[in-house]
């Protein structure tokens, strides 16, 4: 296997070498291990190994109960010697089971190039350490190819592994292992798993296969966001259209607590005015795209670099998406970054990428392997790989064979690495959310509205949105009263809406503009829509201390600029952002409260009337015909501690004031009468006309 720490992707080139000096150092001359203190590996290397011990656990067990119960145990000896930390854990399952598909797939691949023993020699190249690790340093394991000028052959390695695993399973001390601790390991499976002949390693894994392709249609792609992709796609059972979100995982995001955040806390909501959830899962990327800018980890850079990190200046941010956070400092962003950008009619906000950390492909995992390859002619040609002074490792070629094992790449894997060694695998793996299927965002119903009205609103619109905005406080409300959480991201663009009928709860009678330019005369048709909360990808809990926005000394943030609070955006003022941590979505609702009762004429308009209202400004004409909703709205952009909750907004007259809800049920009986009664007059037509028919 090449050396998956060498990753040119996440790490520069001097690190990787440093770490792989430590970890190649640690071994001893005779293939013992010197124990050392390392660094733990990283995640993708941990998950690696432990996606292989998982399979063979798998295969070695009769029933799923135990092979579970020995992988755990191996996994909590790994543990307890700090080579891993919870990458056993069920949220990392997926991954596991994808790493293993790709594993067993390279193991085809190598079998058809027939190298397929190169593997038997890394059985010997695993590390040492205390418990689990140190039952590899048991010569007497290696008894079937204890000659050290001889290769170990498959069926030796076979062995040792066989023992070392019994050897495990002999020595548990936990009396209610059900892994099967005094029948030895399952020869058959593993011997099947590493076995040249065998071609059939389907039978051996349980190859995850795609979901995404194997249940949906996909039917067009609906939108970019900062995270990835939002694809309308059809059930094949059901047959109803879904918004189905790809996001592409970073090696880094991997290893992030925060990595399925998103799709754990929309599972557990449940309101009218938040976008409903079906189902998250991850797997491999199931076919190659057409779009090269997606998901290639391999261009992802310069798409990155083909587009402007912050041409507007207005709403861009830069994020961590590791952290989740916003880097304020572009020039020393170091990570995974997207700026968020507002095209110049606010038509639609268009992210940008910028990374130096591309997409997770598993290629990626095995990227090292050019550097790999130098490193090993360095190996060929005699040359000390590595000096130092404790343990150097030196790869002459007359002791080659003696030290097979110390090598990170065996003599005779060097002779097959003269022809190209295929990627491990190429398709990054994603994450997939499932949500209810929307009509459109608010931010474009606002922005075809725009082009029809500027300034004020006529009144029965005015009604309308002060409607759809108690819905979207009652959503609010129900995030911070009932579960705790803070939105951190509410703007129009994250507001959906979602085509409903008049009886459906939190629904809003509102007008379907076109992108046409509207005739003062000209009606305009009314349809339902219910307000759906979206995009939970910066959602945090109200305990949460907001560690994440203080990172290797910067400050970090995570929203959108236009809608932030000033205390989101000063270190100074992280206190009372903690401390009012609610108040941060009650600032953002203050500024779409008032877009959605002030149509802008242009962007310019936009950010300069914005701007004015941070500072305490309105409009004339609004403050004049609008005084209650003016005074609510600056109130709700006051310092933290002053703004009101969401609860207390909709006890405010402008809100419980019942005449505009019942101007909109009346609204609604109105549009359904009118449909009976055109239902009426078509059905009394057709009679009209059999009439005629019948008595002619
Ligand atoms: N449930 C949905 N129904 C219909 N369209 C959706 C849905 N979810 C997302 N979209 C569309 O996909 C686009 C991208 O959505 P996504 O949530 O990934 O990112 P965003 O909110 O636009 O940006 P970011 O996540 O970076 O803040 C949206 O702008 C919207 O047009």
């Amino acid at each position: 296997m090449l050396n998956p720490s060498r990753n040119a992707h996440d790490e520069n080139s001097s690190y990787g070498k440093n770490k792989n000096r430590q970890a190649l150092s640690a071994y001893g001359r005779n293939g013992a291990f010197q124990l050392k203190k390392q660094e733990p590996p990283r995640i993708t290397c941990k998950l690696l190994l432990l996606s292989l011990l998982e399979s063979v656990c798998k295969l070695s067990q009769k029933t799923p109960e135990s092979s579970k119960n020995m992988f755990l145990y191996i996994a909590y000896s790994l543990r307890n010697s700090g080579l891993i930390e919870n990458e056993f854990s069920e949220d990392y399952e997926a991954i596991r089971v994808a790493y293993s598909g790709a594993i067993h797939e390279l193991l085809a691949q190598a079998h058809n190039a027939n190298i397929g023993h190169v593997s038997d020699e890394h059985l010997f190249s695993l590390n040492k350490t205390t418990s689990f690790m140190s039952v590899l340093s048991d010569e007497s394991l290696y008894s079937t190819c204890n000659e050290p000028s001889e290769s170990p052959t498959l069926p030796d390695s076979v062995d040792a592994f066989t023992n070392i695993v019994n050897h495990v399973s002999s020595h548990s001390d936990i009396s209610d292992s059900t892994f099967l601790k005094n029948s030895p390991l399952n020869m058959s499976g593993l011997e099947d798993y590493f076995s040249p002949n065998n071609t059939n390693f389907e039978n051996f894994y349980n190859v995850q296969k795609s979901r995404y392709s194997s249940d949906f249609e996909e039917l067009e792609m609906l939108g970019k966001g900062g995270y990835g992709y939002v694809y309308k796609a059809r059930n094949k059972f059901d047959g109803v259209e879904y918004a189905l979100k790809k996001i592409p995982l970073t090696l880094r995001s991997l290893s992030s607590s925060n990595m399925f955040r998103e799709s754990r806390i929309l599972a557990r909501l449940n309101h009218p005015n938040i976008i409903r959830f079906y189902s998250s899962w991850i797997e491999i990327e199931p076919y190659p795209h057409n779009d090269p800018a997606e998901f290639d980890s391999t261009c992802t850079e310069d798409l990155l670099d083909s587009r402007s990190i912050d041409s507007n200046g207005g709403d861009n941010l830069l994020f961590d998406i590791e952290t989740d956070s916003l880097d304020r400092d572009f020039s020393s962003a170091n990570s995974f970054q997207v700026v968020f950008e507002e095209d110049s009619l606010g038509t639609h906000f268009d992210p940008s990428y910028s990374t130096k950390q591309s997409t997770c492909s598993l290629a990626a995992l095995f990227s090292g392997y050019k550097e790999s390859e130098q490193e090993y002619s360095k190996m060929h040609s005699c040359e000390p790989v590595y000096a130092d002074k404790d343990d150097s490792i030196y790869c002459e070629k007359e002791n080659r064979s003696k030290r097979l094992n110390n090598c990170s790449l065996s003599s005779r894997f060097e002779d097959s690495m003269t022809h190209e060694v295929p990627c491990f695998d190429q398709r990054p793996i994603c994450l997939y959310i499932q949500m209810a299927l929307c009509e459109e965002t608010l931010e474009i119903h606002l922005n075809r509205r725009n082009k029809h009205f500027h300034g004020m609103l006529p009144k029965n619109l005015r009604n309308r949105y002060i409607l759809l905005f108690s819905r979207i406080l009652e959503g609010v409300m129900y995030l911070h009263n009932v579960m705790n959480l803070v939105h951190h991201d509410l703007k129009p663009r994250n507001i959906f809406l979602s085509s409903s009928t008049s009886s459906e709860q939190g629904s809003v009678r509102l007008p379907c503009f076109s992108g046409k330019p509207h005739l003062s005369n000209e009606p305009i048709e009314s349809k339902f829509f219910v307000p759906k909360i979206g995009d939970f990808g910066l959602v945090l809990s109200q305990s949460d201390d907001g560690d994440s926005s203080e990172e290797n000394g910067g400050f970090y943030f995570a929203g959108t600029h236009t809608y932030a609070a000033p205390e989101m955006l000063s270190r100074h003022m992280k206190a009372q952002a903690i401390k009012n941590s609610t108040a941060i979505d009650v600032y953002a609702l203050g500024i779409l409260f008032f877009e959605l009762l002030y149509p802008f004429g242009t962007r310019m308009e936009r950010v300069s009337l914005i701007n004015n209202l941070k500072k305490g400004l309105l409009p004339e004409d609004f403050l004049e015909q609008m005084p209650g909703e003016a005074s609510l709205i600056l109130s709700m952009l006051s310092s933290p501690a002053k703004r009101p909750t969401a609860a207390q907004i909709l006890k405010t007259p402008i809100f419980s004031n019942m005449a505009v809800n019942e101007l909109h049920l009346y609204e609604a009986l109105l549009d359904d009468v009118q449909q009976q009664n055109n239902s009426l007059k078509a059905e009394l037509e057709t009679l009209k006309s059999k009439l005629v028919n019948s008595s002619s």
